[in-house]
């Protein structure tokens, strides 16, 4: 058993917020009560309004009790709480804060460890970073660690201009961007599907792999971040990070070893592979959507142009769906094709890997009542529910087969739920282990990537949108992209409620 409980200070800038709220208080609790960290910490909240440490506490406690129904010794973890009122733009105030992590290093000996967590928007990223290094925030005898939110930048430009910002006041190896998905069970599990199973690493090529689909369906629209959204749209808000993070770890080459450097490496390969889409070839591999009014769950919901803020003639994309090409020996004509978008009939992220017919099929005879043939398919249930399931065929009667379906549920194993990316992610970063954030060249890579298809996108005024009813899996154009390959969506319909 590993009894290694790590000693911190976490500071979170923007503590008032909904991040704070929703996931960085529960997810902090559910790492108390574990007993995954010691005795030995502290919180601070930074953010404007003026509370006084009670106050914080008391909305820590109910945050934390919206989420957790058994708060267990909940007075003892909130205690643990600090809050700091200042405007992080105002210089003066780090020092105080400073004199307040002095005190609190030696009241919890923290050593010194420091975390500076970023739930702020993100035009402060830069400012906070580089205060925290002038006022000497950083100097401790501990560690220092900077964990950034999303966005990382709005395109490449802003994005390396932010990097640069931060890369003044903290080192590559003291940087935690965040790419939630990264801490989701089953986006962890693709490395161990991959790599721990005899029977699917030699099949993992283009010699045996048909076609990869990865969906990130939601059923949300844009809620009350119509602002942030126009500016956004899937392809920056879902396509530039999850999508992309996810290819990566589907189609990397097995690391020498599993650590930070060697996975990281293999993942930025493969950005670096990805074929280019510009303006010449944007259609051939990638189709933009937007909802338009519809039935989700039987409530008629409007349209994306009727959301709050946002532009009733917006062109802003709702909806993405890609073939990305990874041009490298293993995956040479294999599409991967990824599909995102909101307002959708499901809420659901799957990956589907559909294997190749075998090359002379017995049980497959074209003509009178024409069996269907099921390709094996092996599906990766990432969100709602987490699993496996390997569909494969079976004699059926005479020479006729049927598909079955084996299935691996992790609420099986585990018999409680998978615990929250966020309170994955806060522990890593705790114990210094970068792994599942994303190092600066995949940031950098999966703008070069995204920021031509955006371009081209924002300069071609569409007049199709909105071209899918909310409640829908998406645009028709989605379908035919794949249809041209002679290719189509699994639907999500078939892998639910089979558990
Ligand atoms: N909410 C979510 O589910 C997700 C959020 N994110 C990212 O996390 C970050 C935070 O998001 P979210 O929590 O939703 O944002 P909110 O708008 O809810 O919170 C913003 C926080 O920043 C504080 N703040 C704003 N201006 C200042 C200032 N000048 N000085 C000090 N504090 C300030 C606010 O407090 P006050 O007004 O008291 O100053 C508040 O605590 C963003 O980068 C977002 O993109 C990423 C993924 C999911
Ligand atoms: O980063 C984001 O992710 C969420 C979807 O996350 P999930 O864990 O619920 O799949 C998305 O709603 C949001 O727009 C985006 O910013």
């Amino acid at each position: 058993m590993n009894t290694y409980k790590p000693k911190t200070t976490i500071v979170i800038f923007g503590a008032t917020g909904d991040l704070a709220k929703r996931k960085l208080f529960p997810s902090i609790y559910r790492l108390f009560k574990k007993g995954k960290i010691s005795e030995d910490f502290a919180v601070v909240g930074v953010a404007r309004r003026p509370l006084t440490n009670e106050e914080f506490r008391s909305n820590v406690i109910n945050s934390v009790s919206e989420v957790d129904q058994n708060c267990e010794n909940i007075e003892g973890f909130s205690s643990h709480f600090y809050y700091h009122p200042f405007d992080v733009t105002n210089t003066a105030s780090y020092q105080e804060l400073n004199q307040l992590l002095g005190t609190l290093d030696d009241t919890y000996h923290t050593e010194g460890n420091r975390i500076f967590y970023l739930a702020m928007a993100p035009e402060f990223f830069g400012t906070i970073a580089e205060h925290l290094k002038e006022e000497g925030l950083t100097k401790t005898n501990g560690y220092s660690r900077l964990v950034i939110e999303k966005p990382f930048g709005h395109n490449h430009p802003s994005a390396q201009q932010l990097n640069d910002q931060i890369r003044h006041a903290f080192k590559e190896d003291q940087i935690y961007r965040i790419d939630h998905y990264l801490g989701k069970e089953m986006v962890q599990n693709i490395e161990v599907i991959r790599f721990a199973n005899a029977i699917f690493e030699p099949l993992w090529n283009n010699r045996y792999i048909s076609n990869i689909q990865i969906t990130s369906s939601e059923v949300l629209g844009v809620e009350d971040r119509g602002g942030y959204y126009e500016k956004s749209g899937a392809i920056r808000d879902m396509v530039q990070n999850h999508m992309l993070q996810m290819v990566s770890l589907l189609a990397m080459e097995p690391p020498i070893k599993l650590t930070t450097e060697e996975i990281r490496s293999e993942k930025i390969k493969v950005l670096r592979a990805l074929r280019p889409v510009d303006e010449n070839n944007i259609d051939e591999y990638f189709v933009r959507g937007q909802y338009g009014p519809g039935t989700v769950n039987d409530v008629n919901v409007n349209g994306y142009r009727e959301e709050n803020n946002v532009d009733p003639n917006s062109i802003t994309e709702t909806y993405v769906a890609g073939k990305l090409m990874i041009d490298n020996f293993r995956w040479a004509g294999v599409p991967f094709y990824i599909r995102t978008g909101k307002k959708m009939a499901a809420k659901s992220t799957k990956i589907v890997v559909q294997f190749k017919d075998i090359p002379m099929n017995l049980y497959y005879k074209k003509g009178v009542n024409e069996p269907v043939q099921n390709p094996n398919l092996l599906v990766i249930h990432i969100q709602p529910e987490e699993g496996i399931t390997l569909h494969l065929n079976v004699k059926k009667s005479g020479q006729e087969t049927q598909p079955v379906q084996l299935d691996f549920s992790n609420d099986l194993i585990d018999g409680i739920n998978t615990p929250e990316a966020y309170e994955k992610l806060i522990y890593d970063c705790i114990r210094g282990d970068a792994t599942n954030f994303t190092h600066w060249d995949e940031v950098s890579l999966s703008w070069s990537f995204v920021d031509p298809i955006s371009s081209v996108w924002e300069s071609r005024i569409t007049t199709d949108f909105p071209n899918y009813p909310a409640g829908s899996m998406g645009p028709k154009a989605a379908d035919d992209l794949l249809a041209k390959n002679g290719d189509h969506w699994w639907p999500l319909s078939d892998f639910e409620n089979k558990k």
